[in-house]
């Protein structure tokens, strides 16, 4: 199966720890450190490392490459990225050391025109067919409107390829408003992203739950919601669950979602059933969780935690 990311805004996320964060006032930084990423560079990076074949296309900025140029060498991704000029964004990650809490500050990001969507959607196309997957991920450049996972979507589907979508906003809003050959086969909103979706408050497991029921029930195979802390809920075909995460010592939170998304696209190539496919997921995210970046550990020490995972069905 041929898998690819598409990633229309990376980013380099630097992550600055601090004491304490406090909004007004004066912080000494602890410590500083960079990591080439932004949404499918880190689902790509999590499933290379896992050992799976994988291409990354997207558009990065000529003026800073050399982070993602090196990550993507090092981690033998094949890089199908459209080169533009100018410098690809920084993202700023803000870790507070007292309670271990990350804010993010993420950048508006490079914008480019029709030419370079052009460019990118002729990647996708040689890069997918019949049998493949692709994992299209993150924000927009502000020069492109709202409906682009959409249109690529259909394009995709109508190629034969599996989708899996991990966005928010109008963005995620367009794409699930697809007629039904044309939506994504699976999607990994956050809670926050599933409520701005729903346009209400979803407080319990049973709200979120109800929501996903919904979207999952509209034409979308798998549907992932990522709880933080509290683990993720999946509905499919085969039912509803709730995985729990492992007690993890936690590293950084940066791109924890990312590497849940990759456990998801690794269980789909492997055809895991739901219960199994949950575990896949929540232990990529354990194993991201104890590293920086977008770093799995050997996957036998995945695949352990993985086989302790609770997984709960619902309803
Ligand atoms: N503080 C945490 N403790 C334990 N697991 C966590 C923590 N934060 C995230 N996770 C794991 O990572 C997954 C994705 O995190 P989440 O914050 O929901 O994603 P996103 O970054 O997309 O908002 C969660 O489903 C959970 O398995
Ligand atoms: O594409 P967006 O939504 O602006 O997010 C980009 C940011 O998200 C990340 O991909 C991390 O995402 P998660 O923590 O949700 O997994 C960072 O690498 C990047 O800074």
């Amino acid at each position: 199966m041929r898998l690819v990311t598409l990633t229309l805004n990376p980013a380099i996320d630097q992550t600055v720890t601090l004491d304490a964060l406090t909004p007004g006032s004066v912080h000494r930084a602890r410590s500083v450190w960079s990591d080439a990423g932004g949404k499918g560079v880190n689902v790509a990076c999590c499933l290379a490392d896992w050992g799976l074949a994988i291409a990354a296309t997207g558009v990065l900025g000529q003026d800073n490459a050399a982070p993602f140029a090196q990550l993507l060498a090092a981690k033998s991704i094949d890089d199908r990225f459209v080169w533009i000029p100018g410098e690809t964004r920084t993202n700023l990650k803000l870790l507070d050391a007292s309670g271990g809490d990350t804010t993010d500050i993420n950048l508006p990001g490079l914008e480019f025109g029709p030419s370079t969507v052009e460019a990118v959607r002729a990647v996708l196309a040689d890069l997918t067919g019949p049998g493949s997957l692709a994992v299209l991920a993150g924000s927009l450049p502000r020069s492109l409107g709202p409906d682009i996972y959409a249109r690529l979507t259909a394009e995709l589907k109508r190629r034969g390829a599996r989708v899996v979508l991990d966005a928010s906003g109008p963005a995620l809003a367009a794409a699930l408003a697809a007629g039904r050959d044309s939506l994504p086969d699976a999607i990994k909103p956050n809670r926050h992203e599933l409520e701005e979706w729903a346009g209400r408050p979803l407080p319990t497991l049973a709200d979120v739950l109800d929501a996903a029921h919904h979207l999952q029930r509209s034409g979308i195979a798998l549907v992932c919601v990522s709880l933080g802390a509290e683990g993720a809920l999946f509905v499919s075909s085969e039912g509803a669950l709730r995985a729990l995460p492992p007690p993890t010592r936690v590293a950084s939170t940066v791109g924890a979602g990312d590497a849940l998304v990759a456990g998801l696209v690794a269980g789909l190539h492997d055809g895991l059933p739901l219960p199994d496919l949950a575990r896949r997921a929540l232990a990529f995210a354990a194993g991201k969780l104890s590293r920086t970046g977008a770093n799995l550990p050997p996957r036998a020490e995945v695949e352990a935690i993985a086989a302790d995972i609770q997984v709960e069905r619902l309803g």
